[in-house]
C-alpha cells in the first residue's frame, strides 16, 4: 500500500483520528488518510505535547488498518524518544498497519509546530533517529519534518531538509513555512518529494492543493480540518439540545441512520449474518 504514497504524483490527504473518520475519508474517495497527533490528543482530550504513549498510538493504527485498506500516514511526534526508541516505534507502527511514519525534530515535551516556544534537536541527533528508522522499516515511507523555520529560519530549515535527505529519509515536512514565497523557495531549494501541511489558525496562510501541486509538492495534508469542523457542529449541537431539549431544529444537519450504517459496513454484516444462517439451515 506505501506504493500507492510513492507512485502517485500528487495526494490531498485529509487528517483523521478515529477508523470512522478515516473510513468516511476512504469512502468519500480519499487515496490516503494521515493519523494526526493534534486531531488524535484531542479526540483523547488530551493537548498535543508528545504524552501520549506509543501503544495507546499503535492501538488506533489497528483500529483504522482493520477497517480501511487505503495508505495511513502516522504521526508519530518526536518517535517517542531517542533513536533506539525511533526503532521500536517504526517496528510497533508498521506492523499495526502504518504505512508512513512522520517524525519531527522537535525536543520533548513537543508542541504544535504553529505554536510559539518550540525547540528542535541537533541535526546530529535527528539524522540519527531517521537512520534508526531506516534500519526498522519493511516497506513504509520515513518522512521527516523539520521545525526549524520558526526558531533558526528559513535557510536553516533548507539546510536541515538536506541533511535528512542525505540521511536516507524518503520525505521531507517544512513545517509551519510563513508564505507561498517560502513553499517555493523550498521545493525549488530542496529536491526531493515534499509535503505540505495546510493546516487552520497557525503561520501558513490558507493555500489550496492546486497552488501546492503547481509549487511542485508531492503531498499536501489537511491534518485537523474535519477535526475542527466536527467539533464546531458538535457543540453547537449540545447547545440547541441543552437549550430546547429537543432535536427537532438539528434534523436536517444529521447523517442519517442509512448513511451511517453504509459508512460502517453495517449492511454487509446483515447480510452475513443471513446467508449464514440459510447455510446453517441447508447443511
Ligand atoms: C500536523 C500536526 O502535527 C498534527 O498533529 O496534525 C499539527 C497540526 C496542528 O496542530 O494544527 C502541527 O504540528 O502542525
Ligand atoms: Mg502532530
Amino acid at each position: 500500500m506505501s506504493e500507492v504514497l510513492r507512485k502517485s504524483d500528487f495526494l490531498v490527504i485529509p487528517g483523521v483520528f478515529n477508523p470512522f473518520t478515516a473510513l468516511l475519508a476512504q469512502k468519500v474517495g480519499f487515496k490516503a488518510v494521515y493519523l494526526s497527533g493534534g486531531a488524535l490528543t484531542s479526540s483523547l482530550g488530551m493537548p498535543d505535547l508528545g504524552i501520549i504513549t506509543l501503544d495507546e498510538l499503535a492501538w488506533m493504527v489497528r483500529r483504522i488498518r482493520e477497517v480501511t485498506d487505503i495508505p495511513i500516514i502516522v504521526d508519530a511526534d518526536t518517535g517517542f524518544g531517542e533513536a533506539v526508541n525511533v526503532y521500536r516505534t517504526v517496528k510497533v507502527l508498521e506492523s499495526a498497519g502504518a504505512n508512513a511514519i512522520q517524525i519531527e525534530d522537535q525536543v520533548l515535551p513537543k508542541k504544535c509546530g504553529h505554536l510559539e516556544g518550540k525547540e528542535v534537536v541537533r541535526p546530529t541527533d535527528m539524522v540519527l533517529k531517521i537512520k534508526a528508522a531506516l534500519k526498522a522499516r519493511k516497506d513504509m515511507l520515513i518522512i521527516a519534518r523539520t521545525d526549524s523555520r520558526a526558531i533558526y529560519g528559513l535557510d536553516d530549515a533548507i539546510t536541515r531538509a538536506q541533511i535528512y535527505l542525505e540521511a536516507g529519509a524518503d520525505v521531507i515536512f517544512p513545517e509551519a513555512l510563513e508564505s507561498k514565497e517560502e513553499f517555493e523557495r523550498f521545493a525549488r531549494e530542496v529536491r526531493a518529494p515534499l509535503l505540505a501541511n495546510m493546516t487552520e489558525f497557525g503561520k501558513t496562510p490558507l493555500i489550496s492543493a492546486e497552488e501546492f501541486k503547481a509549487m511542485g509538492y508531492k503531498y499536501v495534508i489537511f491534518p485537523v480540518t474535519i477535526f475542527r469542523v466536527a467539533a464546531k457542529a458538535m457543540k453547537d449541537a449540545l447547545e440547541v439540545l441543552l437549550k430546547e431539549g429537543t432535536q427537532k431544529n438539528l434534523m436536517d444537519k444529521m447523517m442519517t441512520r442509512k448513511e451511517q450504517y453504509e459508512i460502517i459496513n453495517y449492511y454487509f454484516y446483515e447480510n452475513l449474518d443471513r446467508e449464514l444462517a440459510k447455510e446453517g439451515v441447508k447443511s
